[in-house]
């Protein structure tokens, strides 16, 4: 497995570093995090696709494709890429709907489908007419985006993981500027089982990299903190196929739940409120209430502590059809929990955020919210716990609740006891410090020391006494992203050292 990894990302490290970059196709106009001109989403749009020549003349018999497979296989395999190159332009299309009712969006959606392959079929003359002046306009620049000009001086390429369909690697743009580039995983399950199907390993790219086209257009469209932002992008011949994709986007590190169960309990209640201003955005987004089909911890990455999303290609906005005289229609099974919502004007009502929120309650809230939280919060967080796991609320009322948690921690609201006087007395000591002397703690928020966050003085004293090895403790000047200061704990002051902003206590009982 090692060596198939180490092997990919040489492989990759060569058709990225080395790799022939004359038929290299830059998109002006992209410009990430810029404004939403439909006009310019619909031609990045149109672009995309029209570089996924689907043929009509797609057709056993023809050179790429053996007798052996049938017509009806090769009608299936096409119909799935329409599918998806028509979802792709839904995208593009529905924002200006996002406010319309769910009927109205629906029918609007079904004429969006119907007219998406003439669509397609326009995009594609455009794009004959237009592929020389693009290659031209590429010598000019990428319009701010990050393309292949980039990836050609990226360094260090290094797999960092892969799913069923992509690969994604590290890549180095400079010293200290890092990106994710995500690209159809040639050896990974989906393109190896379309093959072994349809015998076409150009059209079952084609297939496979609509998820990547998928996911880039939701990253543009979609522009939240806690979504991965998408910095650019490069089509590129490979030997075998043609204008291979490559995402380029924000490099974030793998969640590890096991992980995440030892880190600091402000650290796991960022990322459950990450998750809820998500999932809140997603419920409001400007393509309607948008659900996330394949919701597992792998799907989210870290970036500086924040939890964003970095896979959409199974995000859906369809609403759920149902009829009133059929309860069963809206039921929303998980393993272990089955809900029916009811049927309102023909669809079943929030139905997709529901589906986020209970995700979130089973992957995320009930193992990182509890666990070791400030006694004073955990009233609060065993409510949003059980409200969530029986979808009481919605994302609005979970949200509130959330940012309520947050602003009590903020203001040192949960510290009990407020006007207890400590019994010990301690000396107070300006730009000092103890360089050695260290205990471990836990959770600390370094592995070797104990280094906790607090919310004042009088918090980091009581600490201290409830810790038998404590004799004193440096107010450090760094902060956690509530603005709570962090503080190391000590088992002595034999080794006290100038240090210029830290303030060091020491117990007088010592
Ligand atoms: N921007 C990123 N930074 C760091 N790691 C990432 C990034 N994007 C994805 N990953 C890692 O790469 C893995 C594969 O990416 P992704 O989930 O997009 O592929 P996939 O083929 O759609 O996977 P799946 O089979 O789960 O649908 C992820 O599980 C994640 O751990």
């Amino acid at each position: 497995m090692k060596r198939r990894k180490t092997m990919l990302a040489a492989a990759f490290c060569f058709s990225f570093c080395f790799g022939t970059l004359m038929n290299v196709l830059f998109v002006p106009g992209f410009e990430p995090h810029q404004s939403h001109d439909a006009a310019r989403q619909r031609s990045f749009i149109a672009t995309q696709s029209s570089r996924l020549h689907i043929s009509d003349d797609f057709a056993p018999g023809t050179a790429s494709v053996p007798e052996s497979i049938t017509t009806a296989a090769l009608s299936e395999l096409r119909l799935q890429i329409r599918g998806r190159l028509g979802e792709v332009l839904r995208y593009q299309s529905v924002v200006e709907d996002a406010a319309a009712r769910p009927l109205e969006r629906r029918r609007l959606m079904d004429l969006e489908r119907a007219n998406s392959w003439n669509r397609y079929r326009a995009a594609e003359d455009h794009h004959a007419r237009g592929t020389r002046a693009t290659r031209r306009a590429a010598a000019g620049g990428s319009g701010g985006a990050l393309g292949c000009g980039d990836l050609e001086r990226a360094n260090s390429v290094q797999f960092v993981g892969s799913g069923y369909t992509k690969a994604v690697y590290r890549a180095e743009l400079n010293s200290s500027f890092s990106v994710a580039l995500k690209s159809v995983d040639l050896s990974g399950h989906d393109m190896e089982s379309c093959v072994k199907r349809y015998s076409s390993t150009e059209d079952c790219y084609r297939l496979a990299s609509f998820k990547i086209i998928k996911e880039m257009t939701l990253m543009e469209r979609l522009q939240h903190p806690n979504i991965l932002k998408l910095y650019g992008y490069c089509y590129q011949d490979s030997n075998d196929i043609k204008d291979t994709v490559t995402a380029i986007t924000e490099l974030g590190s793998p969640l590890e739940m096991i992980q995440l169960l030892q880190t600091p309990w402000e650290e796991r209640f960022r990322i459950c409120l990450s998750l809820a201003r998500l999932l809140h955005y997603l419920a409001h987004s400007p393509l309607g209430s948008l659900t996330l089909l394949d919701f597992r911890p792998r799907q989210f990455v870290l970036v500086d502590g924040e939890l964003k999303v970095t896979d959409l290609d199974d995000a859906s906005v369809e609403d759920m059809p149902c009829s009133a005289s059929s309860p069963t229609d809206c039921s929303l099974e998980f393993p272990a929990r089955n809900f029916t919502l009811s049927c309102s004007s023909g669809y079943c009502q929030g139905i997709n955020e529901k589906r986020n929120l209970y995700n979130a309650y089973r992957f995320f809230f009930t193992y990182l919210l509890p666990h070791s939280a400030p006694s004073a919060l955990r009233p609060f967080l065993a409510t949003i716990v059980n409200s969530t796991g029986e979808l009481l609320w919605d994302t609005d009322e979970t949200l509130a609740h959330l940012e309520k948690v947050l602003d009590m921690y903020r203001n040192g609201h949960y510290l009990l006891n407020v006007t207890q006087r400590h019994k010990t007395k301690y000396k107070q000591m300006e730009d000092m410090t103890i360089p050695g002397e260290n205990y471990r703690c836990w959770p600390s928020y370094q592995h070797d020391r104990c280094m906790l966050s607090v919310y004042s003085v009088d918090e980091a004293i009581g600490v201290c006494e409830s810790h038998a090895q404590c004799r004193a403790f440096i107010m450090t000047n760094q902060s956690t992203w509530t603005g709570h200061q962090l503080v190391l704990f000590k088992t002595g002051f034999s080794t006290m050292a100038r240090d210029k902003g830290k303030l060091m206590y020491i117990r007088l009982d010592s």
